[in-house]
């Protein structure tokens, strides 16, 4: 059984560009096997904290940590909003890309597993060129679910689908990663009250965090419900306004 997912600690944690602050001394919990969203301006430094947590960008003071023992970017699977499918590469290929990079020989029985679980069954052998950009999001998803990590980064990953197809990836996510600690950034207010337990407005560099109270009830939450649509109006406003 796998371990539960961790909480994810920011502490005190300090980065800039270029001697340009983004974040000073900024500290923030993220729940473990909770969803967490992040909303906020553009260029207000949202990417940059995933960065940092995924280990691909180092605080210059204060640490990020995980409550699982080991290194944090060990646990961690990232989804961005581009797809980043190798077109060479089989659908299946790419979903069992992590094991290729380690050395690991391809789980290809799981690999069909999970592309029946995104419902691209019997897909496989597709190349991505082949495939619609929601299709191909899916793909990147089963991907991200191929590498079983208990922490999973998301940024804008839905940012660049229609509407529909957007809410379908949104339920799909939420259900296949329940168990996981998910941060998600996004721009989508609706997306946020739709999937998130705990949402975090982050105001300009330097970032500070205001959490906003996410609607009640499990997640996916339903797009058409009253608190949802009146959470994402509230939110709306917060984002503007500010
Ligand atoms: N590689 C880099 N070199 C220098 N400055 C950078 C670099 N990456 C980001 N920045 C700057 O850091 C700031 C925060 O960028 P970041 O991408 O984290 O913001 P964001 O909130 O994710 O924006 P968006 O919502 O538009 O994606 C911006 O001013 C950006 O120009």
């Amino acid at each position: 059984m796998s371990p539960p997912a961790p909480d994810i600690l920011f502490e005190d944690v300090t980065f800039g560009w270029d001697g340009k602050a983004i974040c000073q001394r900024f500290s923030l919990r993220l729940r473990g096997g909770k969803t967490s969203a992040l909303l906020g301006r553009s260029g207000a430094g949202k990417s940059t904290l995933l960065r940092l947590a995924a280990g691909l960008l180092t605080p210059q003071q204060g640490r990020i940590t995980s409550s699982l023992s080991g290194e944090l970017a060990q646990q961690i699977a990232w989804m961005g909003q581009r797809d980043d499918l190798y077109p060479w590469l089989s659908v299946r290929d790419n979903v069992t890309l992590s094991a290729r990079l380690n050395g690991a020989r391809p789980d290809k029985k799981r690999a069909e597993t999970l592309l029946a679980q995104v419902a691209l069954e019997g897909l496989g052998d597709a190349r991505p060129d082949a495939l619609s950009g929601g299709m191909r999001q899916r793909v990147a998803l089963a991907r991200t679910l191929y590498q079983d990590r208990p922490v999973v980064l998301m940024d804008e990953p839905f940012a660049a689908l229609d509407v529909m197809t957007r809410l379908r990836l949104q339920s799909l996510t939420a259900r296949l990663l329940r168990d996981k600690t998910l941060l998600l950034v996004t721009h989508d207010p609706l997306e946020a009250c739709r999937l998130a337990h705990d949402i975090y407005l982050l105001d300009d560099a330097p970032l500070r965090c205001r959490p906003f109270p996410a609607p009640d009830g499990d997640t996916p939450r339903p797009a058409q419900d009253g608190a949802v649509l009146q959470a994402q109006s509230q939110l709306f406003e917060r984002l503007t306004c500010d």
